[in-house]
Parts: C-alpha cells; sequence; structure tokens
C-alpha cells in the first residue's frame, strides 16, 4: 500500500483535568474518506482541531506523507494541504464564488500600467473552472452567494479548498443542516473530491451519510478510538454500540 497522506500516530490533547484525546491513531490516503463518528464530546472536534493546526497536541505524531509535522497555525496546515470546512463555512454572503474563492488572497493586475485593480476576470474563470471541476451548476455565477442554497455553499467552501491545491479536506457535518436533496448533493461533491485524489475526513451524526460515502469509519469515544471499521463490514447497530459502549 502506498504511504498515507496523513498518519496521526498516538496523539494524546488533555484541557486541564479533561482527556479530549488520549492515544489515537488513524491515516487517510489519498482518494480516501474517512469518517468520523461518535457521540457528543469523544473527541472528533479536537482531533480534526490537532490535525488542522488549531490544536497542539500534547503527545503523539502527524505525519504529513511519511513526514512529522508540526503546526503553530491553521495557516501554515493550510500551507501544507490540508483546508478545514466548518459548519458556518467561513463566506462572504454579499461576495460572489469567485471573490470568495479569493477573500483575503485578491489577485490583482496593473490597469494601463498604473496602480494594481482586482482581477475580477481571473476571479471569475477560477469560479466557472472550479464549479466545473465540481461538477457543480450554479446558473448565476456573479450572484452573491447569499443567493444560493445550503448544497451549493457548500460547494463553494468545498471550490475554494480544491483551489488552492488542497489535498485533504476536512468537513464538520457537512450536511447536518441540509434538507435530503442537498445532503445527497454534499455526499455527490464528496465522491467527487474522492475521484479527484484528494483525501477527506469528515465529521458526521448521520450514518446514512457515513455508510454512502465513508471508505472507513473511525469511531471515538470518551477521547479513546473505540474502533475502526469498513462500512462493508460492519452495521449501523455495530458503529452506534462502538459510539456508546457497552
Ligand atoms: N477548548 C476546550 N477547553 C476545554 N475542554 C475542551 C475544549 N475543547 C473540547 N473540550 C472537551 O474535550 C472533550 C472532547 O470534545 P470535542 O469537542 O472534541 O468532542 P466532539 O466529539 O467534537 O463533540 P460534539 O459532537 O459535541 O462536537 C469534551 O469533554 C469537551 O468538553
Amino acid at each position: 500500500m502506498t504511504e498515507p497522506l496523513l498518519d496521526v500516530r498516538g496523539v494524546s490533547k488533555y484541557f486541564g483535568g479533561v482527556h479530549a484525546l488520549e492515544d489515537v491513531s488513524m491515516d487517510l490516503h489519498a482518494g480516501e474518506v474517512v469518517a468520523l463518528a461518535g457521540d457528543n464530546g469523544a473527541g472528533k472536534s479536537t482531533l480534526i482541531k490537532a490535525i488542522s493546526g488549531v490544536h497542539k497536541v500534547d503527545r503523539g505524531d502527524i505525519l504529513l506523507e511519511g513526514k512529522p509535522v508540526t503546526y503553530e497555525s491553521p495557516q501554515q496546515a493550510r500551507d501544507h494541504g490540508i483546508e478545514t470546512i466548518y459548519q458556518d463555512l467561513a463566506l462572504a454572503d454579499n461576495l460572489s464564488i469567485g471573490a470568495n474563492i479569493f477573500l483575503g488572497r485578491e489577485p490583482k493586475r496593473k490597469a494601463f500600467g498604473f496602480l494594481p485593480v482586482l482581477d475580477r476576470g481571473l476571479m471569475a474563470d477560477a469560479a466557472k473552472e472550479t464549479m466545473r471541476r465540481l461538477d457543480f451548476h450554479v446558473d448565476r455565477l456573479s450572484a452573491p452567494v447569499s443567493a444560493f442554497s445550503g448544497g451549493q455553499r457548500q460547494a463553494v467552501a468545498i471550490g475554494r479548498a480544491i483551489y488552492w491545491n488542497a489535498k485533504i479536506l476536512i468537513m464538520d457535518e457537512p450536511t447536518a443542516a441540509l434538507g435530503v436533496p442537498e445532503q445527497r448533493k454534499v455526499i455527490a461533491l464528496i465522491k467527487s473530491l474522492k475521484e479527484q485524489g484528494k483525501g477527506v475526513i469528515f465529521i458526521s451524526h448521520n450514518l446514512g451519510d457515513i455508510f454512502a460515502v465513508a471508505d472507513r469509519i473511525v469511531v471515538l469515544r470518551r477521547g479513546i478510538k473505540a474502533g475502526e471499521r469498513k462500512p462493508d463490514e460492519t452495521t449501523g447497530d455495530e458503529i452506534v454500540r462502538l459510539m456508546v459502549g457497552g
């Protein structure tokens, strides 16, 4: 088997006396989707924050393509191709898809040799190309993203990540706030990321989504790894048992 994109080895993280993570290991390969399941307080958010540079771990190692890494900030993790999409999506509602892709990294061009101006053409082209790569159709690329549905907004956030060459996408409950048709679209998006060779980690409480798209399911319970299963070798009942214990 090829070297994993991401290898989390024996990671522990404590908040005062709380063992948020205790000796947790998991890996992620290119073109693979790993679901993180667990009850409230199981440590799912702490694990994705440890991987994405928000939290420093107290013990253990995180390796990216075989090399141990420590990130001082989420920006450093992003620079290494790890993008995290939280539930709020971090979009600027009044701006277009293109402007959201370039939020904080706006491209400039020289206008007639004078001061640089925003390169709106490049932004519009990037928006078009990115949504095409995701096979996601929106009627009006120039519309503010507030005009879009929840699933479309999720696509914009994913588009931004892949435009900037994310190798690993981490998604926190990507379907939680969506109706069923929109959930399906987001699941299709995750499948297309997998086909593009990205590694995807997603947190979900929804067993239907997990079984629809995950290659492996990592279950956390009270900070420990309660188990890891392939969907075709387990059942929803077993995953729930691992989540709640007993
Ligand atoms: N910044 C923090 N300070 C103190 N304790 C924290 C902090 N973040 C998480 N914890 C604790 O660590 C444990 C794991 O929390 P975490 O948020 O990772 O769980 P989770 O599986 O993501 O839960 P949920 O599904 O409710 O989001 C919990 O006991 C939580 O109270």
